[in-house]
C-alpha cells in the first residue's frame, strides 16, 4: 500500500477517530481496534478488529496478524503486560509499554511522581478492604476522594464528606473498578482554584508544551474545557517542569495530557494520560496543530516547528441521558450559527452506535477572534445545548 507507517490503534473512541484522521493525512495506514463494531475510529480507518483490549490472547493475535510499525494505545484498559512482551520482541509501543503500565495503575504513577520524582501531590493512602479504607479515610482526613486504582473517566470515584459515607464510597469504587486488583486510592480533597491539562509532547528534538487548558469536571468526567487557562508565569513554569520530569521518566515519543490542580501559585500534580486527552479536544479549533496532529507527528518522527494558538477557544460536551440503540442527532445547523460576529464554531459528532446515561456523543468547539476565554466558553456551551438527541 506504500503507507508511511502501519499503526495498530488500541481503542477506537472519539480521540482515536481524530487521531486516525491526523495520521492518515500524513500517509499512515491505521487498523482500529475496540470491543464493539462500528466504533468512531473504525469508521475512518483502513481496517478494524473487534476484541476486548483486556483479552491478552486476542491482543497478541491482532499484533501478530498486522505486524504494525507502531502500536498506539487509545484507552487505558489494555492487557499492558502483552504490550511489554511485544516491545521486548522489537515492536514499538507508543509512547512505551512502561508508560502504559504505569498510567493504567494510579498507584504506580503516583509512586513515580510523589516518591521517585518528589513532585507535590495530594496526600494519599491505599486500601484493599472496607476496613482498610475506613482507617485510610481517618488518616487522610475529610473530605477525601476515593478512586479505584484502575479506572478512568471518573468511574467508581466519589468524594467522602462524612464518616457515614465510607461504606457507600467503597461499594461504589468496587462496582466501578476494572481489572483484577481490588484496590483504591484515598486522596485528600484539594480545594483547588482551578485545574488544568498541560499537553506535553515528547519528541526526538526535545519536549514541547501547548498553552494550558482549563476544564470543569462533573462526576469525574469533563464537561467543558478552554484555552488558554489564565495562569501566572511562575505557575506555568512549575507545571512545565513537573510535566517534563514525568514524561522524561516514562520515556518514548508522543503527546501526554498532564493534569494539575492549582491553589494560588501552588501547582499540584494529579495524573496523566500517555496519549491525547479528552479536555484537549479544544485544540481541534484553537491551534495550528491539534493534539492529534501533534501525537501523530511525534510518533512518526516528524518535525514540530511551532505550536500557535489562534485565540481564546473552548469545547463543551454533548451527553446522552439514557440507554438506546435507536436515536438521531439534530440541531447541528443551529449549533453552527454564531450568535455574534467574530466567533468560529464547529462540532464533532462521534457517531457512537449506542447511547447510555452521560455517554459523550459529541463536542461543540468555539474560537473567538476578538474576545475572552469566557466568551468562547459561553459560545461553546450555547452551541452544545443546540444539539439534541432524540430517542425512538
Ligand atoms: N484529590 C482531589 N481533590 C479534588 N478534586 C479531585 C481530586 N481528585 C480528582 N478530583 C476531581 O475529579 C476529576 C477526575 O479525577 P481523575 O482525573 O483522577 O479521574 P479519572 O477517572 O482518571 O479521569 P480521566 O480518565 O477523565 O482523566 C479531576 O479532574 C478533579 O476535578
Ligand atoms: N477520559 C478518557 C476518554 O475520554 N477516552 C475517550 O473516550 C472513549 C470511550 O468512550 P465510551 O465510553 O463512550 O465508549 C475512548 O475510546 C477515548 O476516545
Ligand atoms: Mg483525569
Amino acid at each position: 500500500m506504500g503507507a508511511t507507517a502501519k499503526i495498530l490503534l488500541l481503542g477506537s473512541g472519539e480521540l482515536g477517530r481524530e487521531f486516525v484522521i491526523s495520521a492518515k493525512r500524513l500517509g499512515a495506514e491505521v487498523i482500529a481496534c475496540d470491543s464493539y463494531a462500528n466504533a468512531p475510529a473504525m469508521q475512518v480507518a483502513d481496517g478494524f478488529e473487534v476484541f476486548s483490549m483486556l483479552d491478552g490472547e486476542a491482543l497478541g493475535a491482532a499484533i501478530e496478524k498486522h505486524r504494525p510499525d507502531l502500536i498506539v494505545p487509545e484507552v487505558e484498559a489494555i492487557r499492558t503486560e502483552v504490550l511489554k512482551d511485544y516491545e521486548d520482541r522489537g515492536f514499538t509501543v507508543v509512547p512505551s509499554a512502561r508508560a502504559t503500565i504505569m498510567t493504567m495503575n494510579r498507584d504506580r504513577i503516583r509512586e513515580v511522581a510523589a516518591q521517585e520524582l518528589g513532585l507535590r501531590t495530594s496526600t494519599y493512602l491505599y486500601a484493599e478492604t472496607r476496613e482498610e479504607m475506613r482507617a485510610a479515610v481517618e488518616k487522610v482526613g475529610l473530605p477525601c476522594v476515593v478512586k479505584p486504582v484502575m479506572s478512568s473517566s471518573g468511574k467508581g470515584q466519589s468524594t467522602v464528606r462524612s464518616a457515614d459515607a465510607v461504606d457507600t464510597a467503597w461499594d461504589y469504587a468496587v462496582a466501578g473498578m476494572r481489572g483484577d486488583r481490588q484496590r483504591v486510592i484515598v486522596e485528600a480533597f484539594i480545594p483547588f482554584d482551578y485545574e488544568i491539562t498541560l499537553l506535553t509532547i515528547r519528541t526526538r528534538d526535545g519536549v514541547l508544551f501547548c498553552p494550558p487548558i482549563g476544564h470543569r469536571q462533573e462526576r469525574g468526567d469533563y464537561q467543558e474545557s478552554w484555552q488558554p487557562a489564565a495562569m501566572s508565569d511562575s505557575a506555568i513554569h512549575a507545571a512545565q517542569e513537573m510535566a517534563r520530569a514525568v514524561v522524561d521518566n516514562l520515556g518514548g515519543y508522543g503527546l501526554f495530557g498532564v493534569e494539575f490542580f492549582v491553589v494560588g501559585d501552588t501547582v499540584i500534580f494529579s495524573e496523566l494520560s500517555p496519549r491525547p486527552h479528552d479536555t484537549g479536544m479544544v485544540t481541534l479549533i484553537s491551534q495550528n496543530l491539534t493534539e492529534f496532529d501533534l501525537h501523530a507527528r511525534a510518533i512518526l518522527g516528524l518535525p514540530i516547528p511551532g505550536i500557535t494558538l489562534h485565540g481564546p477557544s473552548a469545547s463543551a460536551v454533548v451527553l446522552a441521558d439514557r440507554d438506546s440503540a435507536d436515536f438521531t442527532v439534530s440541531g447541528i445547523a443551529d449549533a453552527l450559527r454564531p450568535a455574534a460576529p467574530g466567533v468560529d464554531l464547529d462540532v464533532r459528532i462521534f457517531n457512537k452506535p449506542t447511547t447510555r446515561p452521560y455517554r459523550r456523543m459529541g463536542v461543540a468547539l468555539a474560537l473567538v477572534r476578538d474576545g475572552t476565554v469566557e466568551d468562547a466558553r459561553a459560545a461553546a456551551r450555547d452551541a452544545a445545548a443546540k444539539i439534541t438527541l432524540t430517542y425512538r
